[in-house]
């Protein structure tokens, strides 16, 4: 049996800064055992071999875990959607020992099931106000790491625990790296807003410029409607939201947008994360991870020296 990671990272943790880690056994994930106390985890489980689009996810979450979140850090929260659970699968795989210690915050139904079904300790921001680190997702990252967020309609609880965290750092995959935010996210900023204002937010996101028809024929400013659902979709703190793009002129500026949309009363939070992040991590499709630190320099991961099967799997 190969040597236990766990005692690697434990050895590698110990100092002030986040480390560089680079793990022994790249292939240790126990990706669905949940973490409890005298259960050996598996040292070495075969990563399974993944489409392109869920590769590039998983290479930006395990290296955002292993810069960002070291074994001093024992409050962490857990965001929202398809790239989070790469980064449970990662802490977990930093082992018992690491974690016992450790409160996860989630910042929605889903991450906080994800914590849960992993047998992570779970806590909220109410009782944890200062976090040391949240990893999330996000929907588009501009040049200078601002983000839209809010495509899985968690964007209230996702600021919170973002603007809770000593350090907040984004994951995704090369689709979401943009110049300017809108270019591929299209369908709007996700605007969470309390139901009985909604149409009133719609009006006056109307006449600040949000469209509501794209030039591409496809449908602009919208309340957001559920799927397999009749009626909106409901926010998991009983909100609306409503979708509001605008002209590539505005969001140039998601600074100055986000304020005047904060302003509109009815609106409870707005999917636009600005000067937030310390990093985001964009994991590629040739197997590398391109991360873009707060400094503005870009950092590319070759091969990603921590996880080297990976490479070879994309
Ligand atoms: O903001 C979010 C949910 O409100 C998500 O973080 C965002 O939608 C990214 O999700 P994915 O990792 O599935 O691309």
């Amino acid at each position: 049996m190969p040597t236990p990671t766990v005692d690697l990272l434990k050895s590698k943790y110990n100092t002030a800064d986040a480390p560089d880690i680079k793990v022994s056994n790249p292939a240790f994930v126990p990706p669905t055992q949940p973490l409890t106390p005298g259960k050996q985890l598996p040292t070495s489980v075969p990563l399974p071999v993944l489409p392109a689009v869920e590769a590039a996810k998983r290479l930006a979450a395990f290296a955002a875990v292993d810069r960002h979140i070291a074994l001093q850090h024992k409050v962490i929260g857990i965001g929202s959607g398809s790239t989070v659970p790469y980064v449970v699968d990662r802490i977990l795989a930093q082992g018992f020992d690491a974690n016992k210690d450790r409160v996860f915050l989630p910042t929605g139904f889903q991450s906080k099931e994800l914590i849960i079904k992993a047998g992570l300790t779970l806590g909220d921001v109410d009782q944890y106000a200062k976090i040391d680190v949240t990893i999330d997702g996000a929907d588009e990252v501009d040049n200078e790491l601002n983000s839209i967020k809010g495509g899985g309609a968690c964007q209230l609880r996702e600021k919170v625990l973002a603007e809770a965290a000593d350090t907040w750092v984004i994951v995704a995959d090369y689709r979401k790296n943009s110049e300017i935010l809108g270019t591929t996210w299209t369908q709007g900023i996700p605007i969470e807003v309390a139901p009985f204002a909604y149409a009133k937010v719609l009006t006056n996101l109307s006449h600040m410029g949000s469209p509501s028809t794209l030039p591409n024929g496809k449908p602009g400013l919208s309340l957001r409607m559920g799927k397999m659902k009749a009626g909106p979709v409901v926010s998991d703190n009983g909100n609306f939201i409503i979708d509001a793009p605008f002209p590539v002129e505005m969001m140039k500026d998601p600074i100055g947008l986000l304020h005047r949309i904060k302003m509109l009363t009815g609106v409870v939070e707005v999917g636009l994360f600005c000067n937030m992040a310390e990093a985001a991590y964009f994991g590629n499709e040739d197997g590398t991870v391109s991360a873009r630190l707060k400094d503005g320099s870009m950092e590319k991961i070759s091969s990603v020296p921590d996880i080297p099967e990976l490479k070879a799997q994309v």
